[in-house]
């Protein structure tokens, strides 16, 4: 390996064997060897997981790099090998030079052992002569900053003190490699500062750093080449900035997947219904053919309510009255709520909630907030709250507007309530679903752009 270089991994391939029961773990260590001592073929009790394949990269002394990717996608394992800690089943890792590895929580320390007696015994590990480590030591415990605990066993330790104090031994011993795994998460926010700024120091120093995060900023900040890794396969391997933003197409494309199939397919045109005035209530109209599919893309056990009024489909649906699962801004936008009474019924509200895949509510809107509106321009007595409905009857509420969202994937969320008052004082829920239905926004290409959650519908105005 070139003297320029830290770290260099080839071809680096890692396989576990999976065992479907602990017998056959047995049945391998016993078995292949008769089989092929009685000249038979030998048979495998096991099945091959191969946590990393073919990896390659490597690092230049004094670089600060990431190593990224979604869970169980082999980051840890590919620590353990360049640490030592694991050995591949095919392929080579080099290293050159003195590595602190901050894995797994207090990996290294000894639990009886107080904090002080595992700085010694951790120190050593790393090469420490006792008397280097006596030098070292205040500046540990200083960092560390864990006041009387330290000469308190281990075992007392919550996992943030814990990840302070071996964070503190790890970095004062001046490694030329610090491979640092998401265990700096437990710190407080505060001692993480620290932990950055002393990583800092050290890269700038000279130490070449390994970073596994999940945090796609720190990994921007703390290093200047990352590794995205998929499956146990390199997805990706240059700047931390390309990658990052390579780890986000990953992330967002499985979510897009995870989300059209929470979509259901736009439904076929089942029946004609007469297009409905924005602020109009139509109750007894035919719902017969509302498509059951539409229905059907939530789980039962999202529901809950007292159940006389059911809301019996929730469609959303285009200019056209077609169901339709896919908009761009500005589209008419519809959201049909469909409920059926088992008993007769009045002072209802039928509301929607709209939340992003993110779960944050963008908009919720009931017949309530337009019955009040009625109320204030005296024209109270068409208020849907007013109305009575009978026992088995049909209707539907449809919300309509243009679209005003920006690119994302939506749920809706849908109740019926009795409200005993027009201002929402006194409620009772009588049927409430999440994941009513979904829709997703997207921009269309070459068109009116704007980022964010909501169209502001802003306009800019030059002045000079
Ligand atoms: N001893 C083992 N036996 C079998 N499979 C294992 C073993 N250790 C890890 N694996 C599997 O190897 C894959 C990679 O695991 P690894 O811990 O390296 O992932 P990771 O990227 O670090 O995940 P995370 O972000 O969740 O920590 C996972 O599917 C895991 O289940």
């Amino acid at each position: 390996m070139s003297s320029e270089l830290a770290i260099k991994a080839v071809n680096l391939s890692k396989c576990y064997h999976i065992f479907e029961q602990p017998r056959d773990r047995l049945k391998q260590f016993i078995y292949p060897r008769i089989q092929g001592a009685i000249g038979q073929p030998t048979k495998q009790y096991y099945k091959e997981f191969w946590a990393l394949e073919n990896i390659n990269f490597e690092v230049a002394k004094g670089e600060a790099v990431g190593i990224i990717g979604r869970n169980g996608s082999g980051k840890s394992t590919l620590l353990q090998i360049i640490t030592g800690t694991l050995t591949p089943t095919s392929g080579s890792v080099e290293t050159k030079g003195r590595i602190a590895a901050l894995l797994e929580l207090g990996s290294g320390f000894n639990p009886e052992f107080t904090g002080r007696e595992n700085v010694y015994l951790n120190g050593s590990l790393l090469g420490l002569t006792t008397a280097q480590i006596d030098e070292k030591f205040d500046a540990i415990a200083g960092f560390a900053d864990i006041g009387a605990h330290l000469d308190q066993p281990i075992k007392t330790y919550s996992s943030g003190m814990i990840v302070r104090l071996a964070f503190a031994v790890q970095v004062q011993v001046e490694p030329d490699i610090l491979v640092v795994d998401e265990a700096l998460a437990v710190g407080d926010w505060l001692f993480q500062k620290r932990c950055f700024q002393r990583i800092e120091k050290l890269v700038s120093d000279g130490t070449t750093l390994l970073f596994v995060s999940h945090d796609q900023e720190s990994v921007r900040t703390l290093t200047n080449r990352a590794l995205l890794l998929n499956h146990g396969k390199s997805q990706a391997w240059g700047t931390s900035s390309d990658v990052v933003l390579e780890y986000r197409r990953l992330l967002h494309e499985e979510e897009m997947a995870y989300f059209s199939s929470l979509i259901p397919e736009p439904a076929k045109v089942v029946h004609e219904t007469a297009s409905v005035d924005e602020n109009e209530i139509e109750p007894n109209t035919d719902i017969s053919a509302v498509d059951s599919r539409v229905s059907n893309a939530r789980s039962s056990q999202l529901e809950f309510g007292e159940g006389h009024v059911r809301i019996t489909g929730v469609r959303v649906l285009d200019c056209n009255d077609q169901d339709c699962a896919i908009f761009s801004p500005g589209d008419t936008l519809k959201i049909r709520v469909h409920c059926k009474t088992s008993e007769p019924a009045s002072n209802l509200n039928v509301a929607i909630r709209i939340r992003n895949k993110e779960g944050v509510k963008i908009y919720s809107w009931g017949t309530l907030n337009q019955d009040m509106s009625m109320q204030f321009s005296g024209n109270s007595d068409k208020s849907f709250w007013r109305k009575n409905i009978s026992k088995n009857e049909e209707f539907y509420v449809q919300f309509e507007c243009d679209c005003p969202l920006g690119m994302n994937l939506y749920e809706v969320q849908a109740a019926v309530s009795h409200e005993e008052t027009p201002d929402y004082s006194n409620q009772r829920i009588l049927h409430w679903i999440d994941e009513a239905a979904f829709f997703q926004v997207l921009l269309r290409k070459d068109e009116y752009f704007f980022g964010g959650i909501c169209d502001l519908r802003v306009h800019a105005q030059w002045s000079n």
